[in-house]
């Protein structure tokens, strides 16, 4: 009894709660969470099909933040089927990089976070890229963002509609500035997303205020968005970064595994097998360091009959 009330009051001072000035515990001093630490973005080199980058901006920071920028302002950063492919790219390095954890997804300049697919190349079928191929890959995007085991946070500033506003959408977290702007779109211009686009929606509003924005195709100014559970936090549209960063670094504070484990969980039921599969497969990954999966290798190794008796309790 007394063991274990000396390990809750070793475990409150850690947390911050117990009688010790909490500065003092070099627990504290590793995990600090700064809300002013300045943040150095480094470049990524990234090639893609030969090419260098040229649709997105790909960054990292020293203390494990990827940036993922869509790069066409001009086009309010709407998206071509290269721009998707150059998104997946980044988003697979940043899922690989052991040093990163925490990625956030925004766009160039304070205009537009995403206006969603580039009509100006949409034809019969599909977006329409180099090859000539008519394709719908935003599809597979969704996919990444919604499988990626690390929390990807979306930084909004102005207007995040169409597909724009689906990949806020898919996003783990928002954090929105006081400019942005959200809404569907795909109605007004021969489109719809009839996928996690209707059914994520309708977890984060509710069904009635998900059929309201998309049958009426209204936008919403970012304290509507903020009201309705669409976004984490409005802040002025000059303290976007400082605000998104630091809602990263509070993650960075926390166990990388546990989140993974809370974002499979949390579109699990969502995405049926294919959730179970992921959350089964944590599962997997851990029986891999468990003694019972480690005696069924090792006697697999060792050409002898596992002994998983010993393991009847
Ligand atoms: C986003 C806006 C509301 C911004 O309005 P604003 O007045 O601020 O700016 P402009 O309208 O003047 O835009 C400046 C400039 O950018 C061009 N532009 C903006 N958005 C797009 C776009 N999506 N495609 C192409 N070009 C765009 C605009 O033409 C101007 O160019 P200039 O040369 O004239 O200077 C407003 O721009 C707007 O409403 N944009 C369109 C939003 C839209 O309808 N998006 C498409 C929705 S459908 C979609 O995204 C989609 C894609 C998919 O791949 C899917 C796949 C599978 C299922 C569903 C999908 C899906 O729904």
């Amino acid at each position: 009894m007394e063991r274990a009330r000396r390990r809750v009051r070793e475990a409150e001072r850690h947390l911050g709660g117990g009688r010790r000035r909490v500065e003092e515990t070099t627990y504290y001093r590793r995990h600090r969470v700064s809300r002013d630490a300045p943040v150095e973005w480094r470049g990524v080199s990234l090639r893609v099909q030969g090419d260098a980058l040229a649709e997105v901006v790909y960054e990292k920071s020293e203390e494990g933040i990827a940036k993922i920028s869509i790069n066409r302002p001009e086009k309010r950063n709407a998206f071509t089927p290269r721009t998707i492919v150059e998104l997946i790219c980044c988003l697979e390095d940043a899922k690989e990089d052991g040093k990163v954890a925490a990625i956030i997804v925004t766009g160039v300049g304070t205009s537009a976070f995403c206006s969603g697919g580039d009509q100006l190349v949409r034809e019969v079928g599909g977006y329409v890229g180099k090859d000539g191929v008519p394709r719908l890959n935003f599809l597979d995007l969704q996919v990444v963002l919604r499988r990626i085991p690390k929390p990807i946070v979306a930084m909004v500033a102005g207007h995040a509609v169409g597909g724009g506003h689906i990949i806020h959408m898919l996003c783990d977290l928002t954090i929105s500035a006081d400019n942005a702007i959200y809404g569907q779109t795909g109605p007004k211009v021969g489109s719809f997303d009839a996928g996690w686009g209707c059914s994520v929606m309708a977890r984060l509003v509710g069904p009635k205020r998900a059929k309201e924005m998309w049958f009426l195709c209204k936008l919403y100014t970012a304290e509507e968005a903020y009201e309705m559970g669409l976004v984490n936090k409005v802040v002025p549209l000059d303290e976007l970064e400082k605000e998104t960063v630091y809602w990263c670094r509070q993650m960075l504070a926390n166990s990388p595994l546990a989140l993974s484990i809370l974002k499979a969980s949390m579109n699990a039921v969502d995405d049926g097998h294919a959730g179970v599969q992921q959350l089964g497969g944590f599962a997997t990954k851990m029986f891999y360091s468990h003694e019972q999966g480690l005696e069924g290798l090792t006697a697999f190794k060792e050409k002898r009959k596992p002994d998983f008796e010993q393991f009847r309790k």
